[in-house]
């Protein structure tokens, strides 16, 4: 497409705010001022009890690279209307700040900071809206794909979701996301190729529609590929699809690797028994059954419960669209702005709901692991001064319901972010999508079931340390004060 204006930077993938925003600091002489932002969310998804971190990976990219190119600029000038003399700040403006963040894979929960920034105010604020759109997008997916996993076990699960996804970016950062949430493939190419995911697959209806019949089909495809799983359900699974799969099997011997077959349509469960029953008694009992049609946590679960015979999943339009809750909700809050005589100040945005208020001040995020059985107890706000790690016992109280509370001693406090970017620079090397994958294993290996399971799991205690509550309270005070004061004027 002849465009006019060529799609060559991501810095105006933002919100008009946020340039406008970014503008008033300029023209103020306030933009170069120290601002802390977090991003968190408030309420997991899905109904589940913890969340899985995904798209530091892309944010770090975004943040490398991060410049508005000429055709930004001519764009802001000429068609959006900014001045000459805001442009040419635009112009040199590069990602300078710090930030800290969780890894990829990292099991993560309600109202703690994923990641902090620490950066010139009108930066900080300029890279909300791309920060927001990459974590709620891929956090949301890697969290659906733990999900299913939990739920599956050790069955290979594959991603299939590409032609459902809502468009190609989102197919390609879902599978990512989903596999390091815990799927074991996916059939996307592009993915396989970018990130190292395994890569599966089958076959569609088509091949056999082609040929017009399953035996043609099946010795078609067996001619060009050792794998075969075969596609059963093109016209009756039962009387033709298993059939026709058995007798190209033991036709083709050991010129092939029989995997097994697909079944995509109808009752699942009745399917897979019957269709198990005439593999082995055909004598391939090491063949695989995979299924896909339309499957989630919800219907894999009960497909489980009535007994089918499933070795393989494959997920598709519910995993990469996040079908029952497509939005995570993760938000940008300023905490910490440098002052007139340079001195970092706490900012409190006060709601009527006491879950929207934010937790001002620069913290810290504890994971508070038992010693003794390496489980993990809560995860721990402190203010950044604090050293949880040196104390032998630790008061651990609900943010909201500050009577729920308990003691623990005997604990390792662990800081669950990592310094990324350092003065712009980007200092931390993504592991690949299998380490991280493997991390997520172990980071959910650390949480008691309760929290793991899918239906009403336990709420996993995020809890603000005694100092960081008493200094909410008194940016709460503060601002009401201050809005007295105003009052009487
Ligand atoms: N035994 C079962 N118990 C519960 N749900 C099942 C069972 N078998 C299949 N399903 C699910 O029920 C839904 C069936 O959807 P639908 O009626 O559209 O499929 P179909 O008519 O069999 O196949 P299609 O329309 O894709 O050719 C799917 O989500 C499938 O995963
Ligand atoms: O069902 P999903 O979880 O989204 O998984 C991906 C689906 O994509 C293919 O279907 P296709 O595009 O051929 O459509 P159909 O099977 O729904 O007719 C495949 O046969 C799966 O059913
Ligand atoms: O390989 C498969 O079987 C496949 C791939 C994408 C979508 N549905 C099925």
């Amino acid at each position: 497409m002849n465009r006019k204006y060529e799609d060559d930077s991501l810095a105006l993938h933002t919100d008009l705010y946020q340039i406008n925003m970014a503008e008033a600091y300029w023209a103020d002489g306030v933009h170069e001022r120290r601002a802390v932002f977090e991003l968190f969310f408030r309420k997991l998804p899905f109904g589940n009890g913890y969340a899985v971190f995904a798209g530091l990976e892309r944010i770090l990219d975004y943040l490398r690279n991060f410049r508005f190119s000429e055709s930004d600029l001519a764009y802001l000038e000429e068609e959006v209307g900014f001045k000459k003399d805001f442009i040419a700040y635009l112009r040199q403006i590069r990602f300078t700040g710090d930030v800290y963040s969780v890894v990829e894979g990292e099991v993560v929960f309600q109202s703690e900071p994923l990641i902090r920034i620490e950066a010139p105010l009108a930066e900080a604020q300029l890279i909300e809206t791309a920060l927001l759109n990459i974590v709620n997008y891929q956090t949301l997916i890697a969290t659906k794909g733990s999900r299913i996993k939990q739920i599956t076990g050790d069955a290979q699960v594959m991603e299939f979701g590409t032609r459902r996804a809502q468009e190609m970016d989102a197919a390609i950062w879902g599978t990512r996301a989903a596999a390091i949430g815990g799927l074991d493939a996916t059939s996307n190419v592009r993915a396989g190729k970018l990130f190292g995911i395994p890569l599966a697959g089958t076959h569609a209806h088509s091949l056999v529609q082609a040929y017009k019949d399953e035996y043609d089909a099946f010795h078609a495809y067996a001619k060009r590929h050792k794998n075969c799983v075969f596609l059963v359900d093109t016209y009756d699974t039962l009387k033709s699809g298993v059939p026709t799969a058995i007798r190209v099997a033991k036709e083709l011997g050991d010129t092939i690797n029989f995997i097994g077959i697909r079944l995509d349509s109808g009752d699942i469960a009745f399917l897979s028994k019957e269709a198990r029953k005439m593999l082995d008694a055909a004598g391939f009992t090491e063949a695989k059954i995979i299924v896909s049609n339309d499957l989630d946590e919800y219907t894999i679960l009960n497909l489980k419960a009535q007994g089918a015979q499933v070795d393989s999943w494959g997920i598709g339009t519910k995993l990469i669209t996040a079908y029952d809750q497509p939005a995570l909700g993760a938000v940008y809050k300023i905490v910490s702005i440098e002052n007139d005589h340079g001195e970092m100040e706490d900012t409190i945005k006060i709601s009527g709901n006491p879950e929207k208020v934010t937790t001002p001040g620069l913290k810290k995020v504890y994971r508070i692991i038992d010693r003794e059985n390496g489980k993990s107890e809560g995860d721990y706000i402190a203010m950044h001064d604090e050293a949880p790690e040196q104390e032998d016992r630790l008061k651990m109280f609900h943010p909201v319901h500050t009577f729920v509370s308990k003691f623990v001693t005997n604990f390792e406090a662990v800081n669950i972010h990592r310094h990324v970017v350092k003065n712009g620079k980007v200092i931390y090397d993504s592991p690949d999508v299998q380490e991280m994958r493997a991390y997520s294993k172990q980071a959910l290996d650390r949480l008691w079931d309760e929290y793991k399971r899918s239906l009403n799991p336990e709420e996993y205690p995020v809890d603000l340390s005694q100092r960081c509550w008493d200094n909410k309270m008194r940016n709460i005070q503060e601002v009401k004060e201050d809005i007295q004061t105003l009052a009487r004027r």
